[in-house]
């Protein structure tokens, strides 16, 4: 599936274009991580999703804006066929769980599988454990999550907190990084005036400090 890049939509100027669907079981805290991306605020009451909802914000990358669609689905089971509708045109996927509830990150199999089955065959995908200030509360272990992305060939695993502001710029950081190499590879493919070299490499991984768990895979 080709990227949008150097787009113009209405007045707004970007260089990259990039479509990230949120998924995961109901009640994770795909609403608040996305919400603190678009705000840097974390509300503790959020109504359920109902179907899709639409965040955008941009970031600056190397001097490069870069705008991305946050499309956060709703978890619950009645919503499945709306959601599915939009895997399609979607450059990447974040796939949530709650670290706090093991029946949550099990489902992560299924979520891949919904992927697999809806997405394009690119797409690149992201674990998030979500609610790591409820350490006391774990019961995923960040290691199983880590072997779990690794056996799916997953980019990353992050735990993350809506809450206490953990992580999340870092995700959708990560993310477009991954994506504008992917492009930028893809462009030069095709000639394209602004793509990187041919030798420079695909992913850009910087670690974090220690209380921020990553795992790159
Ligand atoms: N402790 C803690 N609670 C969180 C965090 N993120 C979200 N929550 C809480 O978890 C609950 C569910 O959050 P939502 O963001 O609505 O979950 P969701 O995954 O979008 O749920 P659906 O819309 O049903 O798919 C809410 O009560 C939030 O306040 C977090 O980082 N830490």
């Amino acid at each position: 599936m080709p990227f949008s890049s150097s787009a113009r939509e209405a007045d707004e100027n970007f260089d990259y274009l990039f479509k990230v669907i949120l998924i995961g079981d109901s009640n994770v805290g795909k609403t608040c991580v996305v919400q603190h991306f678009k705000s840097g605020v974390y509300t503790e009451t959020q109504q359920n999703t109902i179907g899709v909802d639409f965040t955008v914000r941009s970031l600056e990358i190397d001097g490069k804006k870069v705008k991305m669609q946050v499309w956060d689905t709703a978890g619950q089971e009645r919503f499945r066929t709306i959601t599915q509708s939009y895997y399609r045109s979607a450059h990447a996927a974040i796939i949530a769980y709650d670290l706090t509830r093991r029946s949550t990150f099990e489902s992560v199999p299924h979520w891949i599988h919904e992927i697999e089955k809806y997405g394009a065959a690119n797409l690149v995908i992201m674990l998030i454990g979500n609610k790591s200030d409820m350490w006391e509360k774990r019961h995923v272990l960040f290691e199983d999550a880590c072997t779990l992305a690794e056996k799916h060939g997953l980019l990353a695993v992050l735990e993350t907190s809506a809450k206490e502001s953990k992580n999340i710029d870092e995700v959708f950081m990560l993310m477009a990084k991954e994506l504008i190499a992917r492009n930028s590879l893809h462009l030069y493919g095709e000639g394209a005036p602004h793509g990187f070299p041919p030798d420079s490499s695909p992913v850009l991984v910087a670690q974090g400090p220690r209380e921020k768990p990553r795992c790159t895979c």
